[in-house]
């Protein structure tokens, strides 16, 4: 099942720099062990936004909820998910 997800991250501003490196390092590496393994197979960043847009491969809602709520910055972030069909158009389809 794909799903686009917007992540919007707001970081607050009296956060302490070190733990703020600290949380955007592990939430690299969270990432990206999910990009190796498939689940997260594209990731763009939203232009002169500190956003990105999303596509996550995943078996159900609940694997894509747990997958979200385990990133390290997901206390700082509004998550919107659009679930995605093919489309009849779709020559790859
Ligand atoms: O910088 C972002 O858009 C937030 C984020 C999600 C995965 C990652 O590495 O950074």
């Amino acid at each position: 099942m794909l799903f686009q997800v917007r992540m919007d991250v707001c970081l607050p501003h009296d956060l302490d720099p070190k733990t703020r490196s600290e949380i955007v390092a592990e939430e690299k590496q969270y990432a990206q062990e999910l990009q190796r393994a498939g689940k997260w197979p594209h990731i763009w960043r939203i232009v002169g936004e500190y956003a990105n847009i999303s596509v996550f491969d995943v078996e159900s809602n609940d694997e894509l909820h747990a997958l979200l709520s385990g990133l390290p910055l997901f206390p700082y972030m509004d998550i919107h998910v659009t679930p995605l069909a093919t489309h009849p158009s779709d020559i790859n389809a």
